[in-house]
Order: structure tokens, then C-alpha cells, then sequence
């Protein structure tokens, strides 16, 4: 648990500890640019301890009777929900995210996670198929065994459980990362396990770089299957390595999400959704709309909606109660955006609004803030509608007809996720199959409901999770057939 100096310590087998190598990483809060903080720099020999004791834990942990399963989730979620306050205050912290948005969202999902799976995993039956008066087959859907589950920055309490969770729901003992630059809400987590008596071994966290920690997970021999949501770049860097070791991979991987906003759609709630969905959480969510593509009849009028908007939401420091924008996470990642939006000028794009870092006096006069920047003028191929920004930075352009709207927005390697805006449903439909991503909204934003797979294709992931797609992944399926003789 992080102590009076804000050293946090890594979770093996039920208790805190160091690292063997004594190596620490700085933790720096985004919304004063200072160190607050030290996490271990976790290596190779970490994650042998972790799977020696998550080794031990297997048998008794994937031999419990579901209900008792359940009953650990139950009590997880339950923690989370009476921590909420100081969960909801330590993410806002190590994020940067606004504290009303970490207590409204991050934290209660979190609680949500553990419930859900709690109760998918009763719900989780496998199939048989039978021959007709010689056979039948039934599958065994059985833990992987030990699983790796490494998650990143942007929703760190929120991602980090929604893989944990379905993992432990299925039986496997897990050995789970949060990115070094958001480690706070993970390590409280192994002190919630503590409190609700979860067996030791069954969840270890470890903490460090991708680079020392992440690849020495990856590559543990007795780890069969990793859970990972981050970067493509990272993902494609796994999945390469990992391809000769036949473990099982799910990649959730980045986005560059349009929203089709036609004519016909309900202005006022079109504007404030897609305003949201352009820049909740400083846009550092993968799912965030960054392409608009919007029909010429409403464009100016749009465009002038937005930018309203846009310049009305100023970045504050996100411990403040009414706080709406918060700051980018890091220092390298606010470099990374403003150097998108250098890139966007270079390549003959006009700044409507924002485009610039912001300085906050008092204690954030060193923090990592900038405005929602909204940019037009820009082709299609250029770089800031073709890479993840992963920020608040959103590009707008014009179409005239459905097949038009519909052609830039499969002109894209991602295939996350898209936003549909009109009251016309046909077209909605119609859209909706022919967009080439593994989620589409219509009307609406992050709409969530657990049961649904959740994922993208190409260079946005490989795999699904959510649901019983998530179950699936974390069970190997065996299949039994039995002959027997007709009378
Ligand atoms: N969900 C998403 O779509 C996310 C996308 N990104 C994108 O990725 C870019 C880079 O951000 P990063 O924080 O560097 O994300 P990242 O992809 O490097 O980090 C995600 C997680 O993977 C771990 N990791 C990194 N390298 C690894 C390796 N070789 N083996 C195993 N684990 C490894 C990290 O420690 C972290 O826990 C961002 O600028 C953004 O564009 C970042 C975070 C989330
Ligand atoms: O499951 C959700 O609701 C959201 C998931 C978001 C990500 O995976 C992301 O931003 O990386």
C-alpha cells in the first residue's frame, strides 16, 4: 500500500513487498509536473515470485465452488464502493482527471466489473453438440491457468479491473500491471483484497515500465494467456514476441473513432454528446470520436456550436469539485499532442479553437494542461485524421451524401469505434453495417452495457472482451465425446 511518501510496493502472494532489484520509478502528479511519489521498477525476478505464489494459489482457487467465487467479487466490488472517496481522489491525482469524473465513472465501474463478472460467471454454460444414436460431445471450458493483465493510463482503476475481474470470475490466478504512470488505484487494490480475504497468490500486482515489468510478464513461460490494453505500437511489439509462444493474446488497441453527423440529427443533443464524446477525459479515452465528418446543410452551424463550447471548458486542476478538464496525463504525452497539432499547421490545417498549452497559477502553474482544440482544413490522409492523438484534439470536415460520409470513414487503419447522428434510422442501420468497426453507437456515446463484446479490428485490436467473450478468453475449451451404442 503506498505509505506516508507515497512509496508503493508490489503485491505478491497477499503482501506488500520491494522489489528484489530495489529499482524505483518517479510518479509524477500531471497537474503540478512534480514527483509525488515511487513505484518499483518490477523485473524478471518479481514476476517468478508472483508465479510461485500464484502457482500455489491455482488449485484451491480454480477448484472453489462458483458461488464462493462470486462471493470474493462481490466483496471486492463492495470495498471499492466504500472507498470511493479516496479511490476517486488518488485517480484524480496520478491522472490528472477530474475527481467528479473519477467518483461519477472510473471508480464505480470499477465496483461494477467485480460485480458483473461475479455474476457471469454463473451465468457462463458451455455447449454440446450430440451425433444422433452414437454420440454426444460436451465442452469443458476451464481456466487458462496463470494470466497476465497489463492495462494503461487513461482509466486506470477501470481497465485494470475489467480485466482482472472476468479473469479471477473464470479460475485463473492472475499477475496484473497498471501502467507506471497511473499505478495509485491498482496498488489500493491489493489492500481491498487484503480486507475481503482473498487467498494470497490469486491476485499479484506488480508495477514498473513495459520495457522491464510488462515484458517479463509477457514472456514468463508459465504465464498462458495476457490481457492487454495500451498503444498499437505496443500491442503489434507483443503480439510479435509473443507469436513463437503460443500464449493466448487479446489486444485492445487504439482508435481514430469517427462520429457521421447528418442534417437530420437532434442538434442540441448531437452537439452536447459529441462535445463529449470529443473530449471527456482530456480525449485520452480510445473510444473518444477525433474524426467528424459533418453534412454541409448544419457544417457552419456545427462547427460554430462546437467551438463555443469548446472555448467555455477551461482546463482547472483537477482536485476541484467542478472541474470538467483536468490535465494530459504526462509530460511526454502533452508534448506528443501539441506536436500533432504543430503537424496539423504544417500540413495546412486552421485552429478554431484551443491548440495551445495552458499555464494555471497557484500549485498547477506546472502542470500539463491544454484546451480543446478543434481544427479544420485538413485532408482526409493527413496525419491528424490518420494517427491516434489520444488528446483533445478533434478535426472536422464536410460531406455531402451518405456514401460520401460513409467512404472516410473506413478510409482509416484503426476500426475501433463510431458515432452515428440522424433520426433517420434506415440510414443508421444501413451505416452501421458497412462501417468497419468492431463498435458503433447511434445516437449516443459510450453507452455501455457490460454483456457486450467490446473491442475493435485492424490496427484497433485483436479478440473482444466484455461479457462472455472476456469468459471465453480467460477458459481453454475442451471438448469430451462419448460413444455409446443404440439399442
Ligand atoms: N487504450 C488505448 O487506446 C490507449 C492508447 N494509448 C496510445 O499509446 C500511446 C503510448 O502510450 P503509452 O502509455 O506509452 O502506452 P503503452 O501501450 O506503451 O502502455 C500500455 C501498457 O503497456 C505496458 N507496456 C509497454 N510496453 C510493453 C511491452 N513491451 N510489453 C509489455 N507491456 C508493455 C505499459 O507499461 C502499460 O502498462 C499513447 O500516446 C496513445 O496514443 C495509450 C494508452 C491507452
Ligand atoms: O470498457 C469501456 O467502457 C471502455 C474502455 C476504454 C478503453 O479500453 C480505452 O480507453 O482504452
Amino acid at each position: 500500500m503506498p505509505d506516508a511518501h507515497n512509496i508503493i510496493e508490489n503485491f505478491i502472494d497477499g503482501k506488500y513487498q520491494a522489489p528484489v532489484n530495489n529499482n524505483y520509478l518517479d510518479n509524477i502528479e500531471p497537474a503540478t509536473g512534480l514527483i509525488y511519489g515511487q513505484i518499483p521498477n518490477s523485473d524478471v525476478a518479481d514476476v517468478e515470485q508472483a508465479v510461485t505464489a500464484a502457482q500455489q494459489a491455482l488449485p484451491a482457487w480454480r477448484a472453489l465452488d462458483l458461488e464462493q467465487r462470486a462471493d470474493y467479487l462481490i466483496a471486492i466490488a463492495q470495498e471499492i464502493e466504500n472507498q470511493l472517496e479516496s479511490l476517486a481522489l488518488a485517480e484524480a491525482t496520478d491522472n490528472g482527471k477530474p475527481v467528479a469524473l473519477a467518483r461519477m465513472v472510473d471508480i464505480p465501474r470499477a465496483a461494477s466489473n467485480f460485480k458483473f463478472f461475479a455474476h457471469a460467471c454463473s451465468q457462463f454454460a458451455s455447449e454440446s453438440h450430440a451425433i444422433a444414436n452414437s454420440a454426444i460431445n460436451y465442452t469443458l471450458r476451464q481456466p487458462v491457468g496463470i494470466v497476465g493483465c497489463i492495462s494503461p493510463w487513461n482509466l486506470p482503476l477501470y481497465l485494470f479491473t475489467w480485466k482482472i475481474a472476468p479473469a479471477l470470475a473464470a479460475g485463473n490466478c492472475v499477475i496484473a500491471k497498471p501502467s507506471e504512470v497511473t499505478p495509485k488505484t491498482a496498488a489500493m487494490l491489493g489492500a481491498i483484497c487484503q480486507k475481503v480475504g482473498l487467498p494470497n497468490g490469486v491476485l499479484n500486482i506488480l508495477h514498473g515500465s513495459g520495457a522491464s515489468t510488462g515484458s517479463a510478464i509477457c514472456n514468463h513461460p508459465k504465464i498462458s494467456a495476457i490481457s492487454f490494453t495500451g498503444g498499437s505500437a505496443t500491442g503489434a511489439a507483443i503480439a510479435t514476441q509473443l507469436a513463437p509462444k503460443f500464449k493466448k493474446l487479446s489486444l485492445e488497441l487504439g482508435g481514430k473513432n469517427p462520429a457521421l453527423i447528418f442534417d437530420d440529427c437532434n442538434f442540441e443533443n448531437t452537439v452536447a454528446e459529441v462535445f463529449r464524446a470529443s473530449f471527456a477525459n482530456q480525449g485520452q479515452i480510445c473510444l473518444c470520436a477525433s474524426r467528424l465528418y459533418i453534412q454541409r446543410g448544419i457544417y457552419e452551424k456545427f462547427k460554430t456550436a462546437l467551438i463555443a463550447k469548446a472555448q467555455a471548458l477551461l482546463p482547472q486542476d483537477p482536485l476541484l469539485n467542478d472541474t470538467k478538464m483536468g490535465a494530459i496525463v504526462s509530460k511526454d504525452h502533452l508534448e506528443k499532442v501539441l506536436g500533432y497539432i504543430d503537424l496539423a499547421k504544417q500540413e495546412g490545417g486552421t485552429i478554431l479553437a484551443g491548440g495551445e498549452q495552458v499555464h494555471l497559477s497557484g500549485r498547477c502553474q506546472q502542470g500539463y494542461f491544454l484546451q480543446p482544440t478543434i481544427i479544420e482544413g485538413l485532408s482526409n490522409n493527413a496525419s491528424c485524421n490518420q494517427q491516434e492523438i489520444f488528446g483533445p484534439v478533434i478535426t472536422l470536415q464536410v460531406f455531402d451524401t451518405d456514401e460520401q460520409a460513409l467512404a472516410l470513414a473506413n478510409e482509416s487503419q484503426y476500426g475501433l469505434a463510431a458515432t452515428i447522428w440522424t433520426q433517420n434510422i434506415n440510414r443508421a442501420h444501413q451505416l452501421a453495417e458497412q462501417v468497419n468497426t468492431g463498435i458503433v453507437w447511434i445516437n449516443c456515446w459510450l453507452l455501455r452495457d457490460l454483456r457486450t463484446p467490446f473491442g475493435g479490428m485492424n490496427h484497433s485490436g485483436v479478440g473482444r472482451e466484455g461479457g462472455l467473450e472476456a469468459m471465453r478468453f480467460f477458459t481453454e475449451p475442451k471438448n469430451v465425446c462419448i460413444k455409446y451404442s443404440a439399442t
